[in-house]
């Protein structure tokens, strides 16, 4: 409450209720309740929309479970719309993961499509069943008078309502931006494949961001049913209302906590206004209204309000008193990892993988030892990526088995995520920053999966980022970095896992001299920390000199494997991958 950026936001937020409380005019009131409303719908559209990228635009389904859900139990059982509310809120929660499970799997517009078709299928229904929704025709709420019913003479209680409403859906949405939640929805968002191997579950996070999304929609829904006291499917679940509702956080700034209900008090008003001077002659105004708007601020501010001056005006009210920024949190221990030195730790047996009529792993049989660095090598298009996207969950096996073993127990998790919070750390050949977070934002993704508060996710990141030489970087956006950088940020952020094994895809490719000799020295530090480490590496002088063992892999298959000196002498490996003049040059 003491810092600058909340106690602004609430003086300005109460501007909500003094306005309309001064003006004392029920169509001011009626305005403002309008605004409460569609920014509350646009700020918990924003979760799904914004937060998780998902552009819904079937939401008001949720919106329309409420209030019917609402009405009918008033209407049926007597039961207060208080009540009720929270009933269609569980309805809509219910509704949202039997959509959304199926539908996160599209992406782009093919999952705005099946929103959309949801919301038809539903309005549909509603129509069809005109014996308990009254159908087309509509449905009256039950008059009764009181705040037990939510039915009023004195319209400003009607804004009370939704002002609260309003700061519930707001205090929601700020506290998933400023949690780790917020931070998984972005990652998974920007990159799916770098978030699981950061031992996120997409569909996990997507679902909760839908589920809170459509609670949230369904109890504005409830409220607004209750003040226009009449029901109808076409207005109950209507495509055009899902639509605004996202083009006002599109407008104030998709993805901001502020920005939906910048979005809305920008144009809502407007459009009202518009409507109540010009009556019936203005029907359909406000489409008109709202489209010059989004037209505009998408063709000069793409960021929307938010996002073009959100991080100026936010330097701005800092300077206010409280706005210091707080001392860092101290790292919290790293994990203990137990176990003997030399003990299998992961095991293969003929991994074969196909690609239509391609065998890119060929009957590959493997196995780490504790403790050891593990380099595999092998030419262009060997196999090597692949038999990394098997042992860390990314491809399933065509046949063949991958085994975990950790306290004489051997798993196969199911997915990449399981892989990682098994102890798996990945990198990828070409690297997967979350471009629009910063350096320490990027690793703290990584240092979530065992720390889950935001400050020790920090202190642990702050700490990483020292280890792998990126600290004078750490505030700058990752798609500002060159690759040198970008290749040290996977690492960074595959560490702050803190894995059991790590495995490195060509992390020295692109560094200079200075920086692979770093890099050498980097991965040493880890082993001796008691992390195992399996490296593919095509610069043969830094894999020579950091691993104890090398596997070769040749179209697939497995063609040598010993300790570096064995295996640059093999006459196989020579033919296959080295060539004469690297055994000319080494004297071999
Ligand atoms: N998802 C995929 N679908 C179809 N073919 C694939 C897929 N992934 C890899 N391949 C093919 O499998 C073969 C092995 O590729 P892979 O990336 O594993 O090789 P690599 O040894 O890592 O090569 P490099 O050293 O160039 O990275 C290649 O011919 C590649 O084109």
């Amino acid at each position: 409450m003491a810092h600058p950026r909340v106690y602004v936001a609430l003086i300005l937020l109460s501007l909500l209720l003094i306005v309309p409380a001064l003006s004392d005019s029920a169509f001011i009131i009626h305005v403002f309740v309008t605004i409460c409303v569609f920014a509350g719908l646009s700020t918990a559209w924003n979760i799904v929309g914004g937060y998780a990228g998902q552009l819904s635009l079937g939401h008001m389904m949720f919106y329309g479970i409420g209030g019917y859900t609402t009405a009918l139990l008033i209407q049926h059982l007597g039961l207060s719309p208080w009540i009720g509310m929270w009933a269609g809120a569980a309805l809509s929660a219910v509704v949202a993961v039997c959509i959304g499970y199926p539908c996160f799997r599209l992406r782009g517009p093919f999952f705005s499509l099946a929103t959309i078709a949801f919301l038809e299928v539903i309005r549909l229904l509603a129509i069809h069943f005109h014996g308990v929704t009254g159908g087309s025709a509509g449905l009256i709420v039950p008059l009764k008078l009181g705040w037990a019913w939510m039915i009023f003479q004195d319209k400003f209680n009607y804004l009370i309502i939704a002002f609260g409403l309003l700061l519930l859906t707001l205090v929601v949405s700020y506290a998933i931006r400023n949690a780790r939640l917020g931070y998984y929805l972005t990652a998974v968002r920007e990159r799916e494949d770098a978030a699981s191997a950061a031992g996120i579950s997409p569909t996990r996070v997507k679902l909760k961001a839908v589920v809170i999304s459509a609670v949230l929609t369904s109890l504005i829904g409830s409220f607004h049913a209750m003040y226009t006291t009449f029901l109808e499917p076409a207005t109950m679940f209507s495509l055009s209302t899902s639509i605004e509702v996202a083009m006002f956080a599109l407008i104030g700034g998709l993805g901001t906590v502020v920005g939906p209900l910048l979005g809305t008090v920008l144009v809502v008003p407007i459009a009202e206004l518009a409507r109540g001077w010009l009556g019936a002659s203005a029907n359909g105004l406000h489409g008109f209204v709202y489209g010059t708007v989004l037209v505009l601020i998408t063709l000069t501010l793409p960021g929307g309000l938010v996002g073009t001056y959100g991080a100026r005006v936010g330097r701005w009210i800092d300077r206010l008193p409280g706005g210091q920024p707080r001392p860092e949190q101290e790292a919290p221990a790293l994990r203990q990892i137990t176990g003997t030195p030399g003990e299998t730790m992961l095991e293969t047996k003929n991994l074969v993988m196909r690609f239509g009529g391609l065998t890119a792993t060929d009957d590959v049989s493997m196995m780490l030892k504790r403790g050891e660095i593990l380099g595999i090598i092998g030419p262009n298009g060997a196999g090597k990526t692949t038999l990394f996207n098997q042992i860390s969950g990314f491809l399933q096996p065509s046949s063949g088995s991958i085994a975990i073993v950790s306290g004489g127990k051997a798993t196969t998790p199911a997915s990449p995520d399981a892989f990682a919070r098994a102890g798996i750390g990945r990198t990828f050949q070409i690297v997967q920053p979350f471009g629009k977070l910063t350096v320490i934002e990027n690793i703290m993704i990584g240092a979530f999966m065992r720390h889950p508060d935001v400050a020790s996710a920090r202190a642990v990141a702050l700490r990483v980022s020292s280890l792998v030489g990126l600290q004078h970087v750490r505030e700058v956006e990752a798609r500002n970095l060159p690759i040198g950088d970008l290749k040290r940020l996977e690492v960074a952020r595959t560490l702050a896992t803190e894995p059991d094994i790590l495995l490195l895809d060509e992390v020295m490719a692109g560094q200079s001299q200075t920086d692979t000799q770093t890099m050498v020295a980097l991965i040493r530090a880890i082993r001796d920390a008691g992390v195992t480490v399996i490296a593919i590496e095509h610069n043969m002088q830094a894999i020579m000199s950091l691993s104890d063992r090398i596997i070769v892999i040749d179209s697939g298959k497995v063609i040598a494997q010993g300790d570096p000196q064995s295996v640059v002498r093999d006459r196989r490996v020579i033919e296959a991958y080295l060539g004469e003049d690297f055994a000319n040059a080494q004297g071999l």
